[in-house]
């Protein structure tokens, strides 16, 4: 367990560590010694000696001071420790989850973060007090072992035989709540991210009647997780359970020692006594060893997926990165995919299906593609391939010539943008939405932005005007004045590349028109692929390509594609037919 903390911890709080493990010894020892110095003092007090016991007084007076100092240096340390652990753990995360590929982060995994930063973190930290109870349960007895050998060697045998046997039950205690514990955090994960899901998908799932069908998944997960729980907690406590067991019938077994010691072996009654005491305080531990066990699973437990995220391989940086632009002056660059190969990691059933198999795409500098096929076809992993959330299994992706792979993720962020059909709008002003793509922008730089994007007429209309909230996620905007506003804070950020997920919901005629213009504004001098949804927004493109069976099927401009009444033709009918419009010559 320690040599696990101080892995994930980076080896934060050595010589703390050092500090706390030697005052827990020193305590533990004291309190041993103490216990130890009983015995001649209630041996001689019992027997009405009370001049011989005060003898004993000053030794213990003494074993019981240096004691409350380690107790207090061990109690300082352990706080000190806790406190600096727990810091290098949530800078290492951090450190760790901003360099890990952003195609990692779905659902499930986001909520298991989330456990990890909050239970797991705190978990493993109690590590620190689960040590100093374990190592005090050791050392303690241990001094106590050496006063009874000096006293009693007899019934120093009696404890001593009980202690293999306490150790077994520790130990099949211990397996039986690792077990139960894994399954028990692997289900409440998946109920989490069932929960965030049927949470998130409310609006479509009313909007269609079918509430309650979406809760079927969310109440799997949720039996599975009642189910998981039931287990752990059945799974624990026959190894709790069996634990005490064994320690009273260790007590058991030295009471009858001491009555034969007493009845048979010319031991006089107050020496017992005294003796039993100490014996009781040699076994008194173990009850606390066998109770850690699941206290020490679950620590361990925890300290395990820290380190499985820690050790989860961000995507490799170039030791030399190639500049994706010499200048700021530079025009945009071009983006080009050539020959790409790309699947998702295994499915339940193992395979691994590419989603795009030999994908060939050029975005020339400057220049507006759109992208279309059906949905599932693949589109929005070509936008995530540019943005490089996960790298090619063959193949190559460029911006401005350069290789995403060679280039510095940093770079690579101030070059390109990305539009998510889904806007997520963080829960604050529409001004404090824009701003977050250049924090340092001026008011003026805001403003510019929103007007371009055509936000300025949303807040027009709203009461609070800029300061109006926009509801948690955007809730209180529309579809398409979310997305205006995500142009507006993509315009401040001011990439030359955007990636943009146009939304696939029904625009009022109003938002059509000032989505379009915003496109439009976006569009200038900068490099744009967008996967469009509107006839309006494909028929404006430069180039249009199509995406089927994981590769570009057809590619040209609208009129020309029209005009070959090929894959396109259809697919334009359809959106068309989905849009309600017509629009067949420019
Ligand atoms: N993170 C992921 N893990 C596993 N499979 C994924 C992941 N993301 C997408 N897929 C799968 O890859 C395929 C392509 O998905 P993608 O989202 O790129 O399609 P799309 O054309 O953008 O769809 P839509 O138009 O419906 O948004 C789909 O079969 C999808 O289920």
């Amino acid at each position: 367990m320690i040599t696990g903390l101080l892995r994930i911890t980076g080896g934060a709080g050595r010589p703390l560590l050092v500090r706390h493990l030697l005052a827990t010894v020193a305590n533990a020892v004291c309190e041993g010694v103490a216990f130890g110095l009983l015995v001649p003092l209630l041996t001689a007090l019992l027997g009405g000696h009370t001049g011989e016991a005060a003898h004993w007084l000053g030794p213990l007076a003494a074993a019981v001071a240096v004691g409350w100092a380690a107790h207090y240096a061990m109690e300082t340390t352990a706080l000190a420790l806790s406190s600096a652990w727990r810091r290098a753990l949530y800078e290492r995360l951090g450190d760790h989850v901003v360099r890990l590929p952003l195609g990692w982060f779905d659902e499930t995994r986001t909520a298991q973060l989330e456990r990890l930063l909050g239970r797991g973190v705190n978990t493993a930290v109690r590590g620190v007090f689960l040590t100093q109870t374990l190592v005090t349960a050791v050392v303690r007895p241990a001094t106590v072992l050496v006063f009874l050998l000096c006293y009693d060697a007899w019934l120093a045998l009696a404890v001593l035989v009980a202690v293999p046997v306490v150790l077994a039950v520790f130990s099949v205690a211990r397996r039986m709540t690792e077990r139960t514990d894994a399954a028990h955090d692997a289900a409440a994960a998946e109920a989490s991210a069932r929960l965030v899901e049927f949470a998130g998908a409310q609006p479509v799932l009313r909007a269609s009647g079918g509430a309650r069908g979406g809760r079927r998944e969310l109440d799997a997960a949720l039996d599975g997780q009642h189910e998981a729980a039931r287990r752990q907690v059945f799974g624990a406590l026959p190894g709790l359970h069996l634990g005490e067991l064994v320690t009273q019938l260790a007590f058991t077994a030295l009471l009858v020692v001491g009555l034969l010691l007493a009845t048979h072996g010319g031991v006089d009654a107050p020496r017992i006594i005294a003796l039993l005491v100490l014996g009781t305080h040699f076994l008194q531990p173990f009850a606390v060893v066998a109770g850690a066990a699941a206290g020490l699973t679950t620590v361990r437990a925890a300290i395990g997926r820290i380190d499985a995220l820690l050790r989860t391989e961000p995507l490799p940086e170039p030791p030399h990165p190639r500049p994706l632009r010499v200048s700021p002056d530079d025009g945009p660059p071009g983006v080009e995919l050539d020959d790409v190969v790309f699947g998702y990691g295994p499915g339940p059933d193992g395979a691994r299906a590419a989603v795009l198999d030999g994908f060939s795409l050029t975005i020339p500098a400057g220049r507006t593609v759109a992208l279309v096929g059906a949905s599932g076809s693949g589109k929005t992993t070509v936008t995530k391939l540019v943005a490089r959330f996960h790298d090619v299994d063959a193949g190559a992706v460029r911006v401005g010539g350069v290789d995403v792979r060679q280039a510095a993720t940093t770079d690579l962020m101030d070059t390109v943008s990305l539009v998510f059909q889904d806007v997520r709008l963080v829960d604050g002003t529409i001004e404090e939405n824009i701003r977050l793509g250049r924090p340092d922008a001026t008011e003026a730089e805001v403003r510019e932005a929103a007007r371009r994007a055509r936000v300025d007429r949303i807040v027009e209309r709203l009461p609070a005007g800029w300061a109006s909230p926009v509801g948690e996620g955007g809730s209180l905007l529309s579809g398409g004045e979310r997305q205006r506003v995500a142009i507006a804070r993509t315009l401040l950020k001011d990439t030359p590349v955007v990636l943009l997920d146009e939304a696939t919901s029904a625009l009022d005629a109003e938002n059509e028109v000032a989505v379009r213009e915003a496109l439009r504004e976006l569009a200038r001098g900068r490099t744009l692929l967008i996967i469009a949804h509107q006839p309006a927004t494909i028929a404006d493109a430069d180039a249009i390509a199509v995406l089927e069976d994981g590769r570009v099927v057809e590619h040209g401009t609208h009129t020309s594609l029209l005009a070959a009444g090929g894959r396109y033709a259809d697919l334009f009918g359809s959106y068309e037919r989905a849009h309600g419009w017509r629009l067949r010559n420019r």
